[in-house]
């Protein structure tokens, strides 16, 4: 399933455009796409200027054309109309449609029109709809929504509901059911959205794919995430699980540097070693045993990282002087793939030049904060093309953790369909960080690596959380290898 925000949704309609298709033909095969999920005998089909308007009307004339009983509802018929628009309403005009113009004055007659019909069809706006709908609009939406008697059903997105947060504006339409086209809409991965959308059906257009030429973001799921979780081999040893180095930890963030490391263990990784100061590798005997530690150098050389498959920098390293050293050594003398993490993104925002002609697979796991130092956005940004474009820019693989963790590269992009509230707790991310080192070192290309990492971490999270109110990341490591194994045994490609 293909995800889209406003903008990625535009472009994927200029792509169609590109590849031939004309608006008026975009908007026949969206009608196609609603006419299979409109059921009754009587419509009122509520018109927008836009393109969403115009799939209103294409639609308000098929089913006029099946002898339905059809009235169609339009707030202005000058040329504020779009193309498509204008092109249907004109249709409708010459086939003697019922078309009711919205005024000040006729508003509550007109809606009293509405009454009579079984279903109502909202296409006022779409994903063009960039603040609240004001004036005429907002009373109409206001009236449709006290009538109870009929099934309400929103083109595309229910009108006044934002298209990449899920979230209302101050007017938005109660929808029984949405039909949204091409592809999820963004902020339908809000639960919220429920309350406005009904029952989502998703539609595709009988059209050339272009939702990679667009940019859409692919829902990665347990179906597509399974299978990429390779089975151990028969005479596998240490060596063949790689072997990984975690520059981690300092006095004051012991913790995040033994969680990264357990997670990394228990998530397969061959060898791994924590390069720390002696307090940690102290405390790292006692909680991960299996790992292995060496002190870490004042000044790193490339000498230090000639026998590793996979590094990892941050998880409590801290930002003091050395922590700033540490990260520019690392980048400027290793050639490893690199997971950047924690404190040494925040320290990395001050240098992203140094991610210029790296020439090696990078992963960067920041929050929504992080990133925000590392990439400074607006919050009316569209997250979608911001990480994407970040990741494309910087030649980085980007997992930008929240809700579906964002994964891109710039070419590919992904939401990943695990994790859950219960794991908003301190050190997730330094375990989610072990982990994705650890499947970097085996030898997962790093797309692979941080869209698998995210999703064993969410999964694992996921099993946890059937049963308890929190998910704490110590509780959570334990439950990797089992998680893990449970996703090989459910892959039916390894069990037949
Ligand atoms: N591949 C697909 O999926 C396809 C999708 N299609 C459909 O196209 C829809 C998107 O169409 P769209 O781009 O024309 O935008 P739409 O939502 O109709 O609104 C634009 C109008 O709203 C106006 N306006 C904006 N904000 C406003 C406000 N606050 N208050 C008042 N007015 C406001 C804006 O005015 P302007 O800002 O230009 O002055 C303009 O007139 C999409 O949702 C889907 O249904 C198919 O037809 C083709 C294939
Ligand atoms: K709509």
């Amino acid at each position: 399933m293909y995800i889209g925000s406003h903008t990625l949704m535009k472009r994927y309609d200029e792509c169609l455009l590109k590849h031939g298709y004309t608006i008026e033909q975009l908007v026949d095969k969206a009608s196609d796409c609603l006419l299979k999920h409109i059921h009754g005998e009587s419509f009122s089909i509520v018109c927008g200027p836009g393109n969403n308007g115009a799939d209103g009307l294409s639609l308000a004339i098929k089913l006029y054309q099946q002898k339905k009983n059809v009235q169609v509802f339009i707030f202005e018929n000058t040329n504020h109309l779009s193309k498509a628009n204008a092109y249907y309403l004109q249709k409708c005009y010459d086939l003697s449609l019922s078309v009711y113009l919205f005024q000040q004055d006729n508003l509550e007659e007109l809606v009293g029109y509405m009454t009579a019909c079984d279903t109502i069809v909202d296409a006022i706006f779409g994903f063009g709809l960039n603040s609240s709908p004001r004036g005429i609009y907002q009373s109409v939406i206001e009236s449709i929504n006290q009538l109870y008697d009929q099934e309400v059903i929103a083109v595309d997105i229910p009108t006044g509901l934002q298209c990449d947060s899920g979230k209302p504006y101050q007017s938005v339409i109660y929808a029984t059911s949405t039909i949204t086209l091409s592809a999820m809409k963004n902020g339908f991965l809000n639960p919220d959205s429920y309350f406005f959308t009904g029952k989502v059906i998703v539609e595709k257009l009988d059209v050339d794919d272009v939702s990679e030429e667009a940019g859409l973001y692919q829902m990665a799921d347990d179906k597509m995430m399974f299978p990429l979780l390779k089975e151990r081999i028969f005479d596998g040893y240490k060596g063949t699980y790689g072997h990984t180095c975690l520059i981690t930890g300092c006095i004051e963030y012991k913790g995040a540097a033994l969680l990264s490391a357990k997670g990394c263990v228990y998530s397969g990784s061959g060898i791994t070693t924590v390069m720390s100061d002696q307090e940690v590798i102290h405390a790292l005997t006692q909680f991960c045993p299996e790992a292995t530690a060496v002190l870490r150098p004042p000044i790193l050389q490339k000498e230090d990282f000639l026998r590793y498959d996979a590094i990892l920098i941050g998880c409590g390293l801290g930002q003091s002087l050395d922590s700033y050293r540490y990260v520019i050594d690392v980048l400027e003398k290793t050639k490893q793939p690199l997971v950047i993490d924690g404190d040494a993104l925040t320290i990395l925002s001050a240098h992203t030049d140094l991610l210029k002609h790296q020439n090696r697979d990078i992963i960067l796991t920041p929050h929504l904060g992080e990133f925000q130092r590392l990439c400074p956005f607006d919050s009316q940004d569209d997250m979608l093309l911001v990480a994407q474009d970040f990741a494309k820019e910087h030649h980085v693989v980007l997992v930008l953790k929240g809700p579906y963790t964002i994964v891109t590269n710039g070419q590919e992009s992904y939401r990943i369909r695990a994790g859950n509230k219960a794991m908003a707790t301190g050190g997730m991310g330094d375990v989610l960080a072990g982990i994705i080192t650890s499947l970097v070192g085996q030898g997962y290309p790093a797309l692979q690596a941080a869209m698998l990492g995210v999703f064993i971490h969410g999964y694992t999270g996921d099993l946890l959380a059937k049963e308890d109110y929190t998910v704490i990341p110590s509780k959570l490591i334990e439950f990797i290898p089992k998680a893990m194994n449970n996703m090989i045994k459910s892959n039916p490609e390894v069990t037949s």
